[in-house]
C-alpha cells in the first residue's frame, strides 16, 4: 500500500490545502465557474512546481540516485522498533536531489575546501557537497545516530568523493567543542540536525571561530512549512525557526536571505567580526594574506647562471612560488637540466643558451621570453664570475674578463629587461651582488671580483631610484659565502676553516638560505624596497 505523504514544504502544503478546496468546491453544488477555474490553475501551478524543478535540475550521480533509493525505501519504523536507532528517523528528513544539486552549487562557487554538516542523516547532503569539493577537500559530518554511519558508508565508498567525507557520531555540539578546541576553520557550515538547537549550534559557530571570515552558513528547513510565517503557529520547531530567522536577521555580523527552495534554505554570510580593527592588516592587502601576497602566480622570470648554484636554486624558488621561468646559461647543458627539473615539478619552464656579456645574446634572450610568453615580470640578473689573484699582479685580462661579466653583462640584462618593463610600467629586477661590496673577504685576494659586486650595488640603487616611478623596482642579494662543491676540496679546506671563524651563524651559507629573499624581492609585498642590497651572510660583515 501507497504511504500517505505528509505534506513537508510550504509548498506542498499549498498543494495540499488547494487539492481539498478544489475537491470542496467540485462537491458543492453553486460554486462559480470561475472559483473552479482559479482553483484548477492554483493546483496546476503549485503542484507542477517541484517536477519541474526536478526535471529541471542535472542528474544526481549513482551514487547519490543509490542512496535516495536505500533511504526512501529503508524501513525506518522497524530500525527504530529493534533499538537500532535512538530516534524514529522520517525518511523525508533526506536533502534530495533539487537542494543536494543547490548544495554543490554553492560550494564550487564560494571555492569551498572545507566543509561541516551538522545533522548528515543517510548522507546525501554530504555526499552531493563532496562532489563540489575539489580532490583535496574535506568535509566533517556531524551525526547523533551510529546507524546512520554504518548505512552511509557502503555508498561513501562507491563514490570518488567519498573518501573526502569523515563522519562524527555522537551530539553534534560535542562535536563542534571538540572541533573548535582544535582550531579547525571551515569556508562552509550546512546546519540540518536538531531545529531548537539551531540556534545555539550557529552562535556557538560564529563565537568560537569554526567559520572562516567570509565563510558561508546554509540552513535548511528555515522556513519550515511556513510556520515561521503563520501567525496561529504552536509548533515548537516553527516557532524555534521562525525566533532562529528574526536573530539571524538582525545579527549584524552577517548578511542573510532565505532561499524557498523546498522547505526554504537560508544561505548565511560572515561579514564583519566584532571588536577588530578592520583595515589591510586585518583582512590583508585586498583580501590577501601574507604568504599569498608572496606568490607570483602568473608572472614570468628569468634568472641568469641558473645552471647551478645560486641561480638553479632561484630559478626554483621562483618556480614553486607560481612565475614561468626562463632558465639561462652559458652552458646548454647545465640550463636544459635545470629547465627539466622545473617541469617535473609542474613549473612552466624553458632553457635559453647566453652569454651575458655579449650585448646580442643578452637582446636574443630578452627578446625569445616576450615573443614566448608576451611579458617580463622577474629579471634575476645573477650570473657572474670569480677569479683570485694578488692586486699586484691582476692582469687587465683578469680585470676586463671578471668586470664584463659580473657589471658590464648586469647592467646589459638591467638594461634590456628594464625596457620591457618600463613599457609594461611593472617589474621587478634583482641583481646577484655579493658581501664582497660590503667586506673585503680574506685571506683570498679578489680585487677585481669585489669591485665588480661593488659596482653591481650602485648599478642597483642607481636603477632602483631612477625607475621606481615608473612601477620598476631594482635591488640586489649579496650572499656571504656559499657552500658549493668546489671549497670542499683539500687545498680550500683550510680557507673554509679560516671562513667559519669569521661567521657568527658558524656555518657557510646554503643556496636554500637565499631563496625566500628572492621570491620575496620578486613579489608585490617588496613593493616599497628599491635599490636595497639585502645581505645574506650569517652576519659575517658585521665581524
Ligand atoms: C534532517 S536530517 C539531516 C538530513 C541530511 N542533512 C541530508 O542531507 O539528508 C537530521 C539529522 O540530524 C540528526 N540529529 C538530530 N539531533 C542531532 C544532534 N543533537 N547531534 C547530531 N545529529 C543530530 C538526526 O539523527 C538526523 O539524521
Amino acid at each position: 500500500a501507497q504511504t500517505l505523504k505528509v505534506p513537508d514544504t510550504p509548498v506542498e502544503v499549498l498543494v495540499d490545502l488547494l487539492t481539498k478546496a478544489r475537491e470542496i468546491a467540485a462537491s458543492s453544488g453553486n460554486v462559480p465557474e470561475e472559483l473552479t477555474s482559479h482553483l484548477k490553475k492554483a493546483v496546476d501551478i503549485a503542484s507542477g512546481l517541484d517536477d519541474y524543478l526536478e526535471k529541471m535540475t542535472t542528474q544526481e550521480s549513482e551514487p547519490l540516485a543509490e542512496l535516495y533509493e536505500k533511504t526512501v525505501s529503508h524501513d525506518w519504523d522497524q530500525v527504530h522498533k529493534d533499538g537500532k536507532t535512538m530516534f524514529r528517523l522520517p525518511k523525508e528528513c533526506i536533502t534530495g536531489h533539487v537542494e543536494g544539486q543547490t548544495l554543490k552549487m554553492l560550494v564550487r562557487m564560494s571555492q569551498a575546501k572545507k566543509i561541516l554538516e551538522i545533522g548528515m542523516f543517510t548522507g546525501y547532503g554530504a555526499l552531493s557537497m563532496a562532489e563540489g569539493l575539489p580532490e583535496d577537500g574535506c568535509l566533517v559530518a556531524c551525526e547523533l545516530e551510529p546507524y546512520l554511519k554504518e548505512f552511509a558508508q557502503p555508498i561513501f565508498d562507491k563514490s570518488p568523493h567519498g573518501k573526502k567525507i569523515t563522519v562524527k557520531t555522537g551530539s553534534a555540539m560535542d562535536t563542534l567543542k571538540e572541533l573548535a578546541a582544535a582550531g579547525e576553520q571551515f569556508d562552509m557550515v550546512f546546519i540540518d540536525a536538531d531545529k531548537n538547537n539551531y540556534i545555539n549550534y550557529y552562535n556557538f559557530i560564529l563565537d568560537n571561530n569554526l567559520l572562516k571570515l567570509r565563510g558561508v552558513i546554509c540552513v535548511d528547513n528555515s522556513l519550515f512549512k511556513a510556520k515561521v510565517y503563520l501567525k496561529d503557529t504552536t509548533d515548537s520547531n516553527g516557532l524555534a525557526l521562525r525566533e532562529f530567522n528574526q536573530f539571524v536577521s538582525s545579527d549584524p555580523r552577517v548578511e542573510q536571505v532565505i532561499i524557498p527552495l523546498r522547505d526554504g534554505l537560508s544561505v548565511i554570510c560572515q561579514v564583519s567580526v566584532s571588536e577588530v580593527t578592520d583595515d589591510e592588516v586585518f583582512r590583508g592587502v585586498q583580501g590577501r594574506p601574507i604568504l599569498d601576497r608572496m606568490r607570483l602566480d602568473g608572472k614570468v622570470a628569468y634568472v641568469t647562471g641558473a645552471g647551478q648554484g645560486i641561480g638553479r636554486a632561484f630559478a626554483h624558488a621562483l618556480g614553486e612560488a607560481g612565475a614561468k621561468v626562463a632558465v639561462v646559461d652559458l652552458d646548454k647543458v647545465k640550463a636544459e637540466a635545470v629547465s627539466k627539473e622545473l617541469s617535473l615539478k609542474g613549473i612552466n619552464a624553458v632553457s635559453i643558451t647566453a652569454d651575458i656579456s655579449k650585448s646580442d645574446d643578452v637582446q636574443k634572450m630578452i627578446d625569445s621570453i616576450v615573443s614566448k610568453w608576451g611579458a617580463i615580470h622577474i629579471g634575476c640578473n645573477n650570473a657572474g664570475v670569480n677569479m683570485n689573484s694578488a692586486s699586484e699582479d691582476t692582469s687587465l685580462e683578469e680585470w676586463d674578463q671578471t668586470f664584463n661579466v659580473n657589471l658590464r653583462g648586469t647592467f646589459m640584462c638591467c638594461q634590456a629587461a628594464g625596457r620591457v618593463m618600463l613599457k609594461q610600467g611593472y617589474g621587478k629586477i634583482i641583481n646577484t651582488a655579493s658581501m664582497a661590496s660590503l667586506i673585503v673577504p680574506h685571506p683570498q685576494k679578489q680585487l677585481s671580483y669585489n669591485t665588480s659586486k661593488a659596482g653591481v650595488v650602485k648599478l642597483t640603487q642607481t636603477l632602483g631610484t631612477e625607475w621606481i616611478d615608473r612601477g620598476v623596482r631594482v635591488n640586489c642579494i649579496s650572499p656571504g659565502i656559499v657552500d658549493t662543491p668546489l671549497i670542499h676540496s683539500e687545498s680550500l679546506r683550510p680557507l673554509v676553516q679560516r671562513w667559519l671563524s669569521d661567521i657568527p651563524a658558524g656555518r657557510l651559507a646554503q643556496v636554500t638560505d637565499l631563496q625566500a629573499a628572492v621570491v620575496y624581492l620578486a613579489s608585490d609585498a617588496s613593493d616599497y624596497m628599491t635599490g636595497h642590497n639585502l645581505v645574506i651572510e650569517g652576519g659575517q660583515s658585521l665581524w
